[in-house]
């Protein structure tokens, strides 16, 4: 699958949004990609787990667990979880921390794969990271249907995109003038009411 085939499912789901949007980072851009409209559609959301679970064993051969950041890795995080066939879990925030919660837990050494929806500055998959290495997992690789950092994004492992796009996104105080003219939209979830 390119990067354009999962572009084009996006398009098709409505989910590439134009507008001024405050990303997890705190940056804003006015690109969003509204991947619950893709993933609401189990059909969509299986093909590109699939080719995602489909390149992450290329590149790092088997794993034994993937691990998720809520909210927005849940979803893909468990369907590329079962094309890989192994045990679906992920963190949430607690006190604005990723932890395994729920009863998860990982054995110590155990082989994780952690996987993203979108990367932008890698931020998200890092604190995920660090919390699945402080559980004792060993995190062979990072995974996410889109890097929309263009390849710039380290997460401290290697990370396997489906697809890498290269969106603009800008400190707040560093906005264009036809972007700050916008009304901003907040759509993730970091910085809900706890
Ligand atoms: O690479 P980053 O700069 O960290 O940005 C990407 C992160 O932002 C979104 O999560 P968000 O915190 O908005 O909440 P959500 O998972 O509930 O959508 C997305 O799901 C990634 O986790
Ligand atoms: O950086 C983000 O927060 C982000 C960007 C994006 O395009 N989609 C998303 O869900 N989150
Ligand atoms: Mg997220």
């Amino acid at each position: 699958m390119t990067s354009e085939d999962v572009l084009n499912e996006f398009r098709d789901a409505g989910a590439l949004r134009e507008g001024h949007f405050v990303l997890s980072s705190g940056l804003h851009s006015p690109v969003f990609l509204q991947k619950n409209l893709v993933f609401m559609d189990a059909a969509r959301c299986a093909r590109l787990c699939k080719a995602l679970a489909e390149k992450i064993v290329a590149t790092v051969g088997p794993v034994d667990v993937a691990i998720s950041p809520a909210v927005g890795g849940i979803i893909p995080g468990y369907e590329t979880a079962r094309w890989l066939g192994v045990p679906s879990m992920y963190v949430e925030r607690e006190g604005g921390e990723f932890k395994l919660r729920r009863g998860f837990h990982v054995e110590p050494g155990q082989k994780v794969v952690m996987v993203e929806d979108i990367v932008t500055t890698g931020l998200s998959s890092r604190e995920c990271i660090a919390a699945i290495k402080a559980a004792g997992g060993d995190v062979l690789a990072a995974a996410c249907i889109v890097d929309r950092s263009g390849g710039r994004a380290d997460v401290g492992v290697p990370l396997v995109a489906l697809a890498t796009l290269d969106v603009p996104a800008y400190p707040a105080d560093a906005l264009p003038s036809e972007l700050a003219a916008l009304p901003v939209e907040d759509p993730g979830s970091r910085r809900l009411a706890k």
